[in-house]
């Protein structure tokens, strides 16, 4: 492979997405590698902000039924624009809620045990607050998470066997959760395959895409997945804490939601304010109470770039920008005991890069303190996401050889190999 810098350089000409960089707000000087935690702030989504604090300002309680963006459909329409991002039609996905309350949402929809048929299957690598949500839903339900909570085990410490994974779908199976993608090693779980082995045993599945979304393409109604839900912070750049969302396949249209409020109910019955529910028709009955507008905004202006870039372009791109960075890694940092802890082909490689190394957490340190921004990830991994539309091959050039300095230079050992509160 060419190592040259201006190889780099020829690889960020080439670009079709190039123009997009300019639209974020770079924090200064610095190489931003942790869209995959907290995307950055786009001038789209800034404007967005501020026409419905314009909005709030100017028409008050008019501002629901207002012409132009009528804050009472919002949610709506937001679900509609992210539907194509995830291969859903635009009923099916509604903006709403956390990642996490959607899943409780979700589970106390979807999770329906019979008997002592009644166990939920996840896995030992998703993110806690999944984990914490399903065996809160087990102990409402009564059922010890202990002994209802079936766990996959990893083989590596880093992915997942789809075999191993079929392998405990067993009879006593009533429901599955798992991540798109997982957190620290990035690795895409094959969707399409667990979808149909769950349906073959009669199991509702559904998945956590807070890392896939907005970084690849999915095509969920196709696959016939049942629900699913993410943050809309990372990769689609909405902001700390932006409004998450939720996907419910068609065929379970019709039915009460779990957890039911006024926003759960048909639009046009709402105000009637009845005491007896008429549920929406569509995934917005999964709402539960009066949507969190002003977080919710800027995804007006981010979704509005990923239509124009095309998910399939980014997901192109972020594909070479990831195998740019492992193979520089593997050339110029040879001596130096790190581990590409992701996988490499392109089915199964989301958009981070996961490097370890017993180092880790004060070489994070040293890299920030030198102006990249990765995370880290306990026990020993360097999270770093090159970010489609806004990170560059030069960026990935230049983070590799800061890299190199701190290894060759020891700089990391001028820090504590210890976590910070956040990473
Ligand atoms: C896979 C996954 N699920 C859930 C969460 C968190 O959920 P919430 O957005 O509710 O804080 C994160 C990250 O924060 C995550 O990476
Ligand atoms: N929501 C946050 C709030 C504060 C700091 C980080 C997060 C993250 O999202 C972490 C991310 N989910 C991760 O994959 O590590």
């Amino acid at each position: 492979m060419n190592t040259e810098k201006a190889y780099a350089a020829y690889l960020d000409q080439q670009d079709k997405l190039a123009d997009f960089r300019h639209e974020f707000y770079i924090p200064h000087d610095t190489i931003y590698f942790d869209g995959n935690s907290l995307g950055l702030l786009s001038k789209r989504a800034e404007q967005a902000v501020h026409d419905i604090v314009e909005s709030w300002k100017t028409d008050a309680i008019d501002g629901w039924t207002n012409d132009d963006q009528p804050w009472y459909y919002l949610s709506e329409k937001l679900g509609a624009m992210t539907a194509p991002l995830i291969g859903a039609k635009p009923d099916e996905v509604i903006v709403t809620g956390s990642t996490t309350s959607n899943l409780h949402q979700l589970t106390a929809s979807f999770y329906k045990p019979a008997g002592k048929k009644a166990k939920i299957l996840a896995d030992t690598l998703n993110f806690p607050s999944d984990i914490y949500a399903l065996k809160s839903q087990l102990k409402l339900n009564g059922f010890d998470p202990a002994e209802y909570l079936l766990q996959v085990e990893s083989e590596d410490g880093n992915t997942l066997e789809t075999q191993n994974i079929i392998n405990a779908m067993t009879d006593d199976v009533v429901f599955i959760v798992l991540p798109s993608v997982l957190y620290r090693s990035g690795q895409v779980l094959d969707m399409k395959t667990l979808t149909r082995e769950a349906h073959k045993r009669g199991i509702p599945i559904g998945f956590d895409l807070c890392h896939s979304i907005g970084a690849m393409p999915h095509q969920l109604s196709e696959w016939g997945v049942d629900f699913a839900f993410w943050c809309t912070y990372k990769h689609l750049n909405a902001g700390p804490g932006s409004v998450a969302g939720l996907y419910v396949n068609r065929k379970h249209f019709g039915q009460e939601p779990g957890l039911a409020g006024w926003f759960s109910s048909a639009k046009e019955k709402q105000f009637d304010m009845a005491h007896v529910l008429t549920p929406a028709p569509d995934a917005g009955t999964y709402q539960i109470g009066t949507p969190h507008l002003l977080s919710a905004a800027p995804l007006l202006g981010s979704l509005e770039m990923f239509y124009e870039a095309g998910i399939d372009n980014i997901r192109q791109k972020s594909l070479e920008l990831t195998q740019y960075l492992i193979e520089l890694l593997e050339r110029e940092l040879t001596d130096y005991s790190f581990t590409i802890a992701n996988p490499r082909d392109t089915a199964t490689r989301g958009g981070h890069v996961n490097i370890e190394h017993p180092d880790a957490a004060r070489i994070c340190k040293a890299l920030k303190a030198d102006g990249v921004i990765p995370d880290y990830r306990r026990p020993n991994g360097i999270r770093l996401a090159p970010v489609a539309l806004y990170n560059t091959f030069t960026d990935v050039w230049d983070t590799i050889q800061i890299l190199k300095t701190i290894m060759i230079e020891e700089r990391y050992k001028f820090f504590e190999n210890e976590r910070g509160i956040i990473a």
